[in-house]
């Protein structure tokens, strides 16, 4: 543990040397980590395969692909993330300089979840660095191949001092969590959320916290239900069911549950084959912890399709679930796994009413030909993110903030929104000494007039005052006039 320490010091007196400031440092680290990426591509996908059984397309496009795009958006886009943002003055400051600086937070702690190890730990990353922080990157220990590689990669490609990563598993983190950092951002579920908040709030570090929740999926009778499926199949089964914002339960009119379920079954057998087991497009349940909680889900419950299971190798088939109670173990908590339930309702009011009884959700679908109905479900629910007509895809449009809401976290990042999670929104005023009597109106001795002049001057803004521009023009000029007469 004293390692932990000593890591995280070094970490700090590598971020007080001043050197990962500078934005030619933070793109030549961001280049490394493509060059990283593109180089160990076989090993990282290999790390991914033993620890959940990913492969193909999928794995690639989530963890591959999605990471390249994030550093090429980043590093395209550093320079005027990073430049100061000029804003709006007041007649009080019409000739002053009035910025927003960028500048980085110090020693930021990203704490990774084990379902997609290397994206949730490299996305942060490259804001943080973006940033130019230091970073301590803790991955998930349960999957334990990919969190060994990252800690053999990183320090390969990038500034040890500034960069280290801390492997282990719930003591670590502790004992990491008892040290100072400048901002923390977690990954996993909202029990750990709450330690994590609660170790932060000891030393004033502000959190982003990125945690699950139910996600609802609404199915309205005027849409083409193939089409639907299909994307809620795909969304649903991918990693096995194991990403945060994957549809968590379907609501649905009783009227059309039978064909989603025909429409649900018959894209499963076009994705995976008649033998899901022996698919390689098919992942498998992390660990036998939750194996055994995603079987219990099944208890008593109506199984429409699927169902069969294999503990020695951790693989649940796909499944649906008919006519589900809303009172049921299955509707409580985060399935997290291959398993879908249908709740029946019998008009949007009660699909709005189900959503807004139940905790604020990461991710809210809903599939209409009815605009009205989506903006509808839009206005009158809260959820993190949201996607009408898909489901998944709100999470790869890169200016779109990612992160969730109430019980399902705070904050968020991606793109331009990681860079501004690890930077200090620094305000800047520059003055200078000259025409002080302008600034007569707040000095004593208080007067009326004084007063009046005072409430003109602040309630007004320069851009869109006459006063003020013809004041600003009419200053411009008397500067200009005096500038000739007292030139040498
Ligand atoms: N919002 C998102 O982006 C997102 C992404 C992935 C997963 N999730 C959520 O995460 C959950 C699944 O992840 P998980 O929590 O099983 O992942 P996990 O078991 O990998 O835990 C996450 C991290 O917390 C640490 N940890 C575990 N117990 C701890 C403790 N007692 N004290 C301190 N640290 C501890 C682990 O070392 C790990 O690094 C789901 O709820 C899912 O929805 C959210
Ligand atoms: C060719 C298009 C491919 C689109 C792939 C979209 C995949 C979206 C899922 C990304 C998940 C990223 C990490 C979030 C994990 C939550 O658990």
């Amino acid at each position: 543990m004293e390692r932990i320490e000593k890591v995280v010091r070094q970490a700090r007196a590598a971020f007080n040397s001043g050197r990962s400031r500078s934005l030619e440092f933070r793109m030549q680290q961001l280049k490394a980590l493509e060059r990283m990426v593109k180089e160990k591509e076989k090993e990282i996908l290999a790390a991914l395969h033993a620890d959940l059984h990913k492969s193909g397309p999928t794995v690639y496009n989530t963890e591959i692909l999605s990471v390249l795009g994030e550093l090429t958006l980043a590093m395209e886009k550093l320079p005027s993330w990073a430049a100061p943002q000029h804003l709006k003055k007041n007649l009080l400051t019409m000739r002053d300089e009035v910025f927003v600086n960028f500048e980085p937070l110090g020693v930021v702690l990203i704490i990774g979840a084990w379902n997609y190890p290397f994206v949730l730990v490299m996305h942060p990353l490259i804001g943080a660095i973006a940033a130019g922080n230091a970073v301590v990157v803790k991955p998930s220990e349960v999957s334990e191949n990919t969190a060994q590689l990252v800690a053999d990669l990183l320090p390969q490609y990038l500034d040890q001092e500034l960069y280290p990563v801390v492997t282990g598993g719930a003591p670590e983190t502790t004992e990491l969590l008892t040290q100072r950092f400048d901002h923390i951002l977690y990954t996993g579920n909202t029990a750990v959320g709450k330690i994590v908040m609660a170790a932060a709030a000891k030393h004033l570090t502000p959190v982003t916290l990125e945690l699950g929740g139910k996600n609802p999926c609404y199915i309205d009778k005027d849409c083409d239900l193939a089409v639907t499926c299909r994307r809620i199949t795909w969304g649903k089964y991918t990693n096995c069911g194991q990403i945060c914002i994957a549809p968590d339960y379907i609501l649905c009119d009783p009227s059309i549950q039978s064909q989603v379920v025909e429409n649900i079954k018959a894209t499963l057998l076009e994705f995976y084959g008649e033998d899901v087991k022996s698919s390689p497009d098919y992942e498998r349940i992390v660990n036998k912890r939750h194996f055994k909680r995603v079987v219990g889900l099944l208890e008593g419950q109506k199984i429409a399709h699927g169902g069969e299971s294999d503990e020695a190798s951790c693989f649940i088939a796909p499944t649906i679930l008919m006519d589900v109670s809303p009172d049921s173990k299955v509707m409580e908590e985060e399935i997290f796994g291959p398993v879908l339930p249908i709740v029946t309702v019998k008009s949007i009011e009660e699909a709005i009413e189900f959503i807004n009884r139940r905790e604020k959700p990461l991710a809210l679908y809903v599939f209409s030909n009815n605009k009205k109905l989506i903006r509808r479900v839009i206005s009158e629910t809260s959820s993190g993110g949201m996607t009408a007509n898909d489901v998944l895809m709100h999470t790869v449009v890169p200016d779109l903030p990612f992160g969730g809401v109430g019980h399902s976290g705070m904050g968020a990042y991606h793109g331009r929104c990681s860079f501004e999670t690890f930077s200090h929104r620094r305000t800047c005023l520059i003055r200078d000494l000259r025409l002080d009597v302008l600034n007569k109106m707040r000095y004593p001795p208080v007067s009326q007039e004084r007063m009046d002049v005072a409430k003109f001057v602040l309630l007004k803004h320069c851009s869109d005052c006459r006063v003020g521009q013809f004041l600003s023009a009419l200053l411009g000029a008397v500067k200009a006039v005096m500038a000739k007469i007292f030139s040498p």
